[in-house]
């Protein structure tokens, strides 16, 4: 005979004797729970929350896994390098292309629509007379009034032209422009065109001015003589432009203008044609028949000098990406934890939350401040005037307050989304859009005088458009010939606002932020009340009042054993490790999927030191119940108590003692084991030797002490749940909550991390979830079985095998021929046995408990089954996987006994025969 040794082992019962059971009418704890350090008060438990171990656990963690993503960090920091970079080789380009080679196409542009401005000019009526010709500024003038101090200061005096006549007739014109500028009665109103003064326009256009056209005289007689002095004059600037008079007469005019670019940035050059063009219909009194216009010639300039910086007239459309390119960076940081659950782990675990904000805004900062720097180097290698002419302590505030804003604005942005990529998606679509935004419109509202300073300040109460007013002041100080902004500027300038701005903008978004996580409903998290700051209870930091909850005596439909075990619940004196109170969790109805009840007036105890386990099928409910108690989902009703501690008001006192290993492994890809575990030991206030060996312990225990330098990313499937077990065990905990713990483990991993269980529990209660049997048989002291969120029976495993299974199984195996009058043999030794299947010669019989004395049967069989070609036999007790299928698949009858609808084989005519 051989006997399944596994099967047998289970003869005589199971390791827990059914004496112990807990419907033995005591109160107390189950009679096998075993802890090495029972708790009577919940107040013996070290709860507290070290901020500065938490600190360190976090800023240490935080600070490994960011060096870890470098390649991730080196890539996000270096685009506003890169931005910065390639418009410094673009502007480059643009300036050397268009200035130098394509001067005149630019230049044709620049005086084609000046005229057209000009014919568009709305001559003030009160101006008499009517402005027959415009002209250049003379800053020095006395009669410009004071809105001339405004006006940049880069026109000279002195404009030339050259008589280099290559006609014969008397050149009227060049001898008249002169004197019809210089004559004092030439007093002409000031009439530019808004185009062409830009926003300096504005200053004036209120108050219109009369100024002095400037002089002009006549230059060297031929071109090249000028072309000489020109550049040997090039540094001083001296001069604006000059005409080069071709034929002129009563029907010609040929003329080159010539301007100097590194004064003027070519936006005279409509000046100087209408200058010519009007003098000359102004003399001869004609219309020029034929002109002749020979185009523009750029003044001989040092090859590299452009004479503006194109790079701070975009500035404020650049630098509004550039400054805001981290945004997308710190919305992944957050985000990435958020979506992984990372984030409600490390809470789980005992994390506060104060903690991880606090480090989570260190490093989101320090990586834009970081990038933000580089930038301000890069710009000043550039030799950008935006960097090297502002006061450097108006840029360093503008970089270090609008980053406050920038992480703050990134945190409150971060509650509205769930999933990290559709986050970074937003960000960079808000960096883009809200920048093209600023430099479109922002851009003409903040550049018109007249927008009332109402509409600026909701402007700037837009953290995108804030920092566009700051950087559009910056650049405005740079870009047509200013010398910066200076420091004693800052406030004058409407810059101390923007950074006003930025301080109060940066605690609002922080605050709401911060809010908002507490009370927006979320896919986890308990959340408070809207107005919980209202109660003073808040800001006295008192524990919050919760109703007591008592325990309905009876609940209809409820099993004996159930009942039994809420009864136990409802008289114990002991202090529990755990004690669910009629706890319900409702999930709403959302995407499609109707509302679902998950857990229904759930309630049992787990006393210390025992394993309890949660049995059922998909969807039973089991989950959801280890993931109220652990505070990832709020209770819809009921509550559940953790050594006494309420989960509703008591949750972070809970997780200081509380492990947990969730049903999906939680763990940062970029860490190592070892990594995880100093994580979580530090948590729980672990230091030292001690720390160091719990980890080292932690790991040998999973066996992933060999794989130290490896990252969690690279481990195969089982290594990860293994690490996960490892994790909730760090620090002492005095509950562990492990959701299918062997889910993807080999035999081997399995055996082992049944042992580590098995030496846990006694140090701590254990409560876990499995659809694997054998596990429950080997690791759990008390099982409870879920149904459709209702427990439906609870007790040890040789209880529930006792109670539901049919007793022992009888197995068979007969020789091809023989199988008539072995199964006759078996039914006259066992009459009550009743065949569950057949095949190919092997036989499977039920045989109730009580219908067979085990040692008449043993040696039956030894002295028959030769003769009876009886190849094998064998005989063991029910298992608990038959009380599974009998609970979760049968149904009750009316005595409430559990049946099975699927009748076995008929093999009547076999015992009958
Ligand atoms: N976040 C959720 N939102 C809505 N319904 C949910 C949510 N989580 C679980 N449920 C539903 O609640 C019920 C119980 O789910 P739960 O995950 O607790 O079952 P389980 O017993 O752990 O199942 P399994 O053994 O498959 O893990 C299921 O019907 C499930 O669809």
């Amino acid at each position: 005979m051989s006997i399944p040794m596994t099967e047998m082992s289970h003869l005589g019962g199971d390791h827990h004797g059914a004496s112990s059971s807990p419907s033995s009418n005591n109160s107390g704890p189950i009679s096998y729970a075993q802890t090495d350090q029972m708790v009577r008060d919940p107040n013996e438990l070290d709860t507290k929350r070290n901020f500065g171990n938490q600190f360190n656990a976090l800023f240490r963690k935080s600070s490994t896994y960011q060096w870890r993503q470098y390649k991730t960090n080196a890539c996000q920091i270096s685009m506003p390098l890169l931005l910065v970079s390639s418009s410094s080789i673009i502007i480059d380009q643009v300036a050397h292309k268009h200035f130098h080679s394509y001067l005149s196409f630019l230049d044709y542009f620049i005086v084609d629509n000046y005229i057209g401005d000009m014919q568009g000019t709305k001559i003030p009526a009160i101006l008499n007379p009517n402005a027959t010709m415009p002209s250049i500024y003379d800053t020095n003038s006395t009669i410009a009034g004071d809105c001339l101090k405004y006006l940049p200061s880069v026109y000279a005096k002195d404009l030339y032209y050259i008589n280099e006549l290559k006609s014969n007739t008397t050149n009227e014109i060049a001898k008249l422009i002169p004197s019809y500028v210089n004559s004092q009665q030439m007093v002409v109103p000031l009439i530019f065109s808004e185009y062409i003064l830009g926003d300096f326009a504005q200053y004036c256009s209120d108050t219109p001015s009369f100024v002095y056209p400037m002089g002009i005289v006549e230059g060297p007689a031929t071109y090249d003589e000028f072309k000489t002095q020109i550049f040997d004059k090039w540094k001083t600037q001296t001069v604006n432009g000059a005409y080069n008079f071709g034929t002129v007469d009563n029907n010609k005019l040929e003329v080159t203008l010539m301007y100097n670019r590194s004064i003027s940035y070519g936006k005279d050059l409509g000046l100087f044609y209408t200058l010519v063009t009007r003098s000359y219909r102004l003399i001869t009194g004609n219309n020029i028949t034929q002109f002749i216009f020979d185009g523009v010639k750029d003044f001989p300039t040092k090859k590299t000098t452009i004479g503006f910086d194109l790079i701070s007239l975009i500035g404020p459309t650049l630098y509004i990406f550039i400054f805001q390119l981290i945004l997308p960076v710190v919305l992944r940081i957050i985000l990435y934890e958020k979506e992984n659950k990372l984030r409600e782990i490390m809470k789980m675990m005992g994390l506060e939350m104060k903690t991880y904000w606090l480090v989570t805004y260190i490093f989101s900062y320090s990586i834009y401040l970081f990038a933000m720097l580089l930038v301000w180097l890069l710009g000043a290698i550039f030799r950008f005037r935006y960097f090297t002419m502002n006061s450097p302590l108006a840029i360093f505030f503008l970089i270090f307050l609008w980053g406050h804003l920038l992480v703050s604005f990134a945190f409150f942005a971060s509650v509205f989304f769930t999933k990290t990529d559709t986050g970074t998606v937003v960000g960079y679509i808000w960096v883009f859009g809200t920048g093209i935004l600023a430099s479109n419109v922002i851009n003409n509202i903040l550049a018109n005088t007249s927008t009332p300073a109402s509409s600026i300040f909701v402007i700037s109460l837009f953290p995108p458009f804030s920092l566009f007013r700051g950087l559009k002041i910056l650049a405005t100080s740079v870009t047509f010939g200013e010398n910066g902004l200076k420091a004693a500027d800052i406030v004058s300038s409407g810059m101390a606002d923007v950074y006003g701005f930025f301080i109060i903008e940066s605690i609002i978004f922080l605050i709401l932020a911060l809010y908002l996580e507490e009370v927006l409903p979320s896919d986890y998290g308990v959340k408070r009340h809207p107005l919980f700051f209202l109660k003073p209870s808040y800001w006295r930091g008192d524990k919050v009042v919760v109703a007591p909850i008592d325990l309905n005596p009876t609940m209809e439909g409820e099993p004996a054993d159930v009942a039994e075990e809420r009864r136990r619940v409802m008289e114990t004196k002991e202090l529990l490790a755990l004690e669910v109170l009629d706890l319900n969790k409702v999930y709403p109805a959302q995407g499609g999927a109707k509302r679902k009840v998950a857990v229904k007036a759930l309630a049992l105890g787990v006393d210390q030191g025992i394993c309890f386990g949660f049995l059922g099928p998909n969807g039973a409910g089991k989950s959801t119940t280890i993931s109220c108690v652990s505070g990832l989902f709020p209770p819809t009703n009921g509550t559940a108590k953790v050594f006494g501690m309420d989960i509703r008001n008591d949750i972070d006192r809970i997780h200081m003692v509380m492990g947990v290993c969730p049903q999906d492994n939680v763990l940062w890809d970029d860490l190592t084991g070892e990594e995880h575990l100093l994580f979580y030991g530090r948590i729980k206030n672990m230091k030292g030797k001690q720390l160091s060996n719990a980890v080292y312990e932690g790991l040998k225990q999973v066996n992933l002490h060999e794989e130290t330098g490896k990252r969690s990313v690279a481990y195969s499937g089982g290594m990860r749940r293994r690490l996960s077990v490892a994790c909730s065990l760090m620090g002492n905990p005095k509950i562990v909550l492990l959701d299918e713990p062997s889910t993807g483990l080999d035999p081997a991993s399995r055996k082992q991390l049944w042992d580590i269980i098995n030496a846990y529990k006694r140090k701590c209660a254990m409560l876990l979830t499995t659809h694997a049997m054998e596990e429950a048989d080997a690791l759990c002291d008390r099982l409870g079985l879920f149904v459709g969120g209702q427990l439906k029976c609870i007790g040890s495993s040789s209880e529930l095998k006792s109670r539901f299974g049919k007793g022992y199984k009888v197995m068979m195996t007969v020789e091809h021929g023989y199988e008539t009058e072995a199964q006759k043999f078996l039914f006259q030794q066992i009459p009550q046995a009743n065949l569950l299947n057949a095949l190919a010669g092997t036989f499977n019989y039920e045989v109730p408990r009580n219908s067979v004395e085990l040692s008449t049967l043993f040696s039956e069989f030894e002295q028959n089954k030769e003769r009876l070609h009886i190849t094998d036999w064998g005989i063991s007790n029910s298992t608990l996987e038959e009380v599974f299928i009998k609970i979760t698949m049968g149904r009750q009858n009316e005595r409430g006994e559990y049946i099975m609808d699927d009748k076995p084989v008929d093999l009547s005519h076999i015992t009958n025969a």
